[in-house]
């Protein structure tokens, strides 16, 4: 089986069985958040651990596998290094010079020793207790042939993939949402007109009914994709792209621009706009959801951010109203990096709605 395939099998299959997981850590969450009404709250920071602590029970089986901060810090550090202007992609003699390189395989170095060391002591427990659990690092040791190189590469993939790339998505929903209040409006009516009064929260079966919530998350993947370039691909044979008037030779890196894809006036009537209503119509389906890629090395983990992204938001919105400190005008500088990032972390005030 694939590596790449074990982990889309994994998360599709398994997404559901552990809502009870995501079901606690977006409770503490929102308590969290209860108790800073009226405070300036670092949301991109705290987006970012809720979807650690989801992410390391799905994939480790425990939820403070790493110390959250000591994982967001390498996380970002990578992103950031690996989304820098790295001259052998360009001239690849000129590899030698790329002074990042060198740096992400030390970071490399560091994530693979704390996996190892999970690694053993999961494996230690599994042998005292006679069984393993329902993680994805439990199914891993349970196929044969499966390397501890591999299995790292899996679990590095799985939570580095996921982390940055679903809060990024989160922090620009709720960016676009304070820039344009009546959408906010319309989508807190219809969670108020969806979620019966008695319920504290949204829950994940809920997400399904609240389309016009679905129609702004995908409106906000597609003029903010959180990975911009993609994965780079290598061409294996000879391509033409007979309208766009290019020949791809075989074996080139090909980097596809989601980013310049999802602002094309050729394709989205102005695309600088922020229009969730133009993601209704069924016809746009296939190019509503590109943000995950393509074919065979799509995103196995679109199901879990998806869930991810709608829940949380969902969540934020019908318990809580959102100001910025001081009511200045949100901050939309984009950053440098592999996703989307935002320059400065985002910043903002709950206010008690529910
Ligand atoms: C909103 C959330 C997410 C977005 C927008 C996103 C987007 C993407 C994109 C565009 C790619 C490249 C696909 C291609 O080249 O065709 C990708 C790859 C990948 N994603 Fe995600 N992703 C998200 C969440 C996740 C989550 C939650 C996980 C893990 C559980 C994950 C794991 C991966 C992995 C492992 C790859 C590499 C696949 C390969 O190389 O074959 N992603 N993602």
């Amino acid at each position: 089986m694939g590596k790449i395939c074990t982990l889309e099998l994994f998360t599709a299959r398994r997404v559901g069985s552990f809502a009870a997981v995501r079901q606690v850590e977006m409770e503490k969450f929102l308590a969290m958040l209860s108790q800073n009404l009226g405070r300036t709250v670092n949301i991109t920071q705290e987006v970012t651990v809720l979807t650690l602590e989801i992410m390391q029970t799905l994939v480790f089986g425990t939820r403070r596998t790493f110390g959250a901060n000591d994982f967001v810090r390498l996380v970002h550090q990578g992103n950031e290094l690996g989304g820098r202007l790295h001259i052998g992609d360009y001239v690849p003699w000129l590899k030698w010079m790329d002074l990042s390189l060198p740096k992400l395989r030390t970071l490399a170095t560091k994530f693979h020793a704390l996996l190892q060391a999970h690694i053993e002591e999961h494996r230690s427990s599994i042998a005292k207790q006679g069984h393993g659990g329902e993680s994805f690092l439990d199914v891993l040791l349970s196929l044969d042939n499966m390397s501890d190189l591999t299995i790292r590469c899996l679990m590095l993939d799985a939570v580095s993939a996921g982390l940055d790339t679903t809060a990024t998505a989160i922090g620009w929903a709720l960016t676009e949402l304070l820039l344009h209040p009546q959408i906010l409006a319309k989508a807190q009516k219809e969670l108020d007109d969806v979620i019966p009064a008695s319920s504290a929260m949204v829950s994940e079966a809920d997400i399904p009914k609240l389309k016009y919530l679905g129609a702004i998350v995908k409106e906000t993947l597609r003029k903010h994709p959180p990975a911009p370039l993609m994965v780079p691909r290598e061409s294996t044979a000879e391509c033409k792209l007979e309208e766009a008037g290019y020949m791809i030779p075989a074996k080139t890196q090909v980097l596809i621009n989601l980013y310049a894809i999802g602002r094309d006036p050729k394709i989205w009537e102005n695309p600088l706009e922020f229009i969730p209503e133009r993601m209704s119509s069924e016809f746009n389906a296939a190019v509503e959801l590109m943000t995950f890629g393509f074919g065979r090395r799509s995103c196995p983990g679109m199901n879990l951010g998806l869930t991810a992204v709608h829940l949380v938001l969902a969540n934020l919105l019908y318990r809580f109203n959102w100001t910025t400190p001081d009511g200045k005008e949100v901050d939309v500088g984009e950053g440098v990096g592999f996703t989307l990032m935002r320059a400065r972390p985002l910043a903002l005030v709950p206010l008690l709605r529910k």
